[in-house]
């Protein structure tokens, strides 16, 4: 696995293929980064209203009739779309056009089924603080992704936050997994923690104002400081003091670690379902 520094060019013209929760977060770091939107197009049957004014007051083309081959295509739909979609899709794709795909569960091989015009397929994991810049992603190219591809794909990517490139697509479930669906189950810590705050007695609004801003501090901790998670845990634990009390509930066996895997696996096992 490597990570690669973030080239200059943005492969263009660029197509976006469903501009949803996930498109429109990876759009809305292009266009920080200096994606021109003259250069873009977007094609969602149903777009959000948020998509629909970003459109108009950026000029970015939406739902044009005729298709031609972009520079590149990006896949934002869901994996339980792209049988319908693909027909349509294929208009976009070009013998020199980078496909980009951020479908769970989908393989390189069967997105080449469905787009048999595809040649250089990057098969790629984001999440969703990518709309902040803050993203995890992962990455895998197909054979026909040559030096080019990948320095297109490389900006695509990175203006999103970190990108870790795999040499095995395999992996991509996993990773999927981790960082893919990972911010829904910090999201659950915060919702749960806001929770049991109620329960001790803390009135709803503040207990949730102090989940929040705790789940969000110690991010942006781990982000600030080099040291492995582990140690910024041990470092807010005093022996025999409170944080031990309620770690012994959360390390114990069956409990978080324990359940953090078996989850994982479940996501993992999704993945390959979805495949096909
Ligand atoms: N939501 C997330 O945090 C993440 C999602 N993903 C992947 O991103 C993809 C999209 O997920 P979300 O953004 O959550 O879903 P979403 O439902 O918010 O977005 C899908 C978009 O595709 C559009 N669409 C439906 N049919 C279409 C067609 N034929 N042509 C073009 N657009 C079409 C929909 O109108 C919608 O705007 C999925 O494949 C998912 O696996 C990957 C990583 C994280
Ligand atoms: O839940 C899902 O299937 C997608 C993939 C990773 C995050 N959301």
């Amino acid at each position: 696995m490597t990570r690669d520094q973030a080239p200059s060019a943005f492969p263009t013209p660029l197509v976006l293929a469903g501009a949803g929760k996930m498109g429109a977060a990876l759009l809305r770091g292009w266009l920080a980064g200096g994606l021109d939107p003259a250069a873009v197009t977007i094609v969602d049957p149903q777009p959000s209203p948020e998509i629909a004014a970003l459109c108009a007051e950026r000029a970015l083309r939406l739902n044009p009739e005729a298709a031609s081959p972009a520079g590149a295509l990006v896949l934002g739909i869901k994996p339980q779309v792209l049988d319908e979609a693909a027909a349509a899709l294929g208009a976009w794709i070009g013998p020199d056009t980078l496909v980009v795909s951020i479908l769970a569960g989908k393989t390189i091989a069967d997105l080449k089924r469905r787009l048999p015009a595809a040649r250089a397929v990057v098969r790629v994991m984001p999440n969703l603080p990518a709309s902040i810049g803050r993203g995890a992603t992962g990455a895998v190219g197909s054979p026909e992704v040559g030096p080019e591809a990948r320095a297109g794909a490389e900006t695509l990517l990175s203006s999103s936050g970190l990108v870790a490139w795999l040499d095995d697509e395999a992996l991509i479930d996993a990773v999927t997994a981790v960082s893919g669906s990972g911010p829904a189950y910090v999201f659950l810590l915060a919702e749960a923690l806001a929770e049991a705050g109620v329960a001790a007695g803390l009135p709803p609004e503040l207990s949730a104002q102090l989940a929040r801003a705790t789940v969000a501090g110690a991010g942006a901790l781990l982000d600030a400081d080099a040291r492995e998670a582990g140690q910024l845990r041990r470092d807010v634990t005093s022996p025999g003091g409170t944080t031990a009390a309620a770690l012994a509930v959360l390390m114990r066996e069956g409990a978080l670690p324990d359940l953090m895997r078996e989850a994982v696996a479940a996501a993992e096992r999704r993945a390959g379902e979805l495949s096909g």
